[in-house]
């Protein structure tokens, strides 16, 4: 019978943040932390990982855990992970000060955006003439994005970037996913997603898109201006309701109740504002896998667009690069179905000497290229300021 180790807890989240080595599983949230090595079993999919998981045990007899990354292609194969130890530990949204200052990497990067700026901005006009084509009737909504390669000399210290994560934004969904590499060695999505997709423990079901975003700006007052702007904008309130509207569409046939508020709330990460609403709901079946309903709600218009085929046909179509696990999920769910799901937002994809950062943000009739451009920069600070990279454009 295949056995589980759970080792003792970590007493702080510096323990299990300086544990981490390559190939491991990392993942921070407000409820926890944990650290994952090894692989019992992968999986591909929901049965297979019912498979995966079935038979195994765990030292301390509770439900064994399964963790990993979706995908943004839906018709990509999930990569799931049945670890051989897990480790849990607090999170660092409780932990005590003073917070470990930022590590620098060495070295210096070269940078190549993937698209030019200027075909970004070129794109977004192109999604707005799409919409206006259509006459609004059709795609209403479409999540464009630009990703960001940068090479260095020496193989990325995906630890290093970790911790920076980490602390930066204690309260973010911190994650370091092993994912199928290209060749032999490691290839590793990390980043610091604001956005739950989804967390589920028992009959309980909370969901947290945000959608509508402003970057932060250094001046309290000016700051606080932004928050106020972006929640009396009638363009970023429908941007945000498109996306509520999915998910509560989403979650509907799973569940006996759901409640979402009518107001959005303006929430912060270190670097950007952006209008969230709590979706919360009671399970029809206690015994439904969180990852199961991550793929119920998957791809949201929150990094899709609406309606989903629409966008997304218009996504591969422009962007010129592949997401790969950008914009999917990372997470963990155990045998019970209990588990948490984070946006993969606000992350690289980083393998040997180089790390792509991707970063995007909604498209409305109504966007202005030049704001989406300066959005997307602004989203793109999370990583490069775990980095120690100054901003290019
Ligand atoms: C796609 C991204 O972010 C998403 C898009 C947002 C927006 O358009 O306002 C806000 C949060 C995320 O749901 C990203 O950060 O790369």
């Amino acid at each position: 019978m295949p056995r589980q180790r759970v080792v003792d807890p970590a007493a702080a989240p510096t323990e299990l943040l300086d544990s981490y080595r390559p190939r491991d599983f990392l993942f921070c949230s407000a409820s926890g932390a944990l650290r994952c090595r090894g692989a019992l079993a992968t999986a591909t999919g929901a049965d297979d990982l019912a498979e995966a998981l079935r038979g195994v045990e765990t030292d301390n007899g509770r439900a064994p855990l399964a963790v990993g990354a979706l995908p943004f292609d839906r018709d990509a194969p999930v990569h799931l992970v049945v670890p051989e130890t897990v480790q849990h530990g607090p999170s660092t949204a409780h932990a005590a000060a003073p917070v470990p200052a930022r590590r620098p990497l060495p070295g210096t990067w070269t940078a190549t955006p993937i698209p030019a700026p200027a075909d970004h901005t070129a794109a977004v006009e192109r999604a707005v003439k799409l919409m206006a084509d259509g006459g609004g009737a059709e795609l209403r909504k479409v999540v464009l994005a630009r990703c960001l390669r940068l090479t260095g000399q020496r193989e990325v210290d995906v630890a290093t970037v970790l911790a920076n994560l980490a602390w930066a934004d204690p309260t973010a969904f911190t994650f370091a996913a092993d994912l199928p590499g290209r060749d032999a060695r490691p290839r590793t999505l990390v980043g610091a997603s604001p956005e739950l997709l989804v967390a589920k423990r028992g009959r309980s079901v909370l969901s947290n898109p945000l959608a509508g975003s402003a970057p932060r700006h250094p001046d309290p007052a000016r700051d606080r201006e932004r928050a106020a702007a972006l929640l009396a904008s009638p363009k970023e309130r429908h941007e945000h309701a498109v996306v509520v509207e999915a998910v509560v569409e989403a979650l509907r046939p799973h569940c006996r109740r759901l409640d979402a508020p009518r107001e959005p709330r303006p929430v912060t990460t270190a670097t950007m504002w952006h209008l969230s609403t709590r979706v919360t709901g009671e399970l029809r079946d206690p015994h439904t896998p969180s990852h199961v309903l991550a793929r119920a709600l998957h791809p949201t218009p929150a990094v899709c667009g609406h309606p989903t085929d629409r966008a997304y046909a218009v996504i591969t179509e422009i962007e010129p690069f592949d997401r790969g696990f950008y914009t999917g999920a990372v997470g963990y769910t155990d045998a019970a179905g209990d588990g948490e799901w984070a946006v993969a937002i606000r992350c690289a994809d980083t393998c040997g000497t180089t790390i792509d950062l991707f970063a995007g943000g909604g498209i409305m009739p109504d966007s202005e290229p030049e704001a989406e451009l300066a959005e997307t920069s602004a989203k793109l600070r999370t990583l490069l300021l775990a980095l120690g990279v100054d901003q290019p454009r």
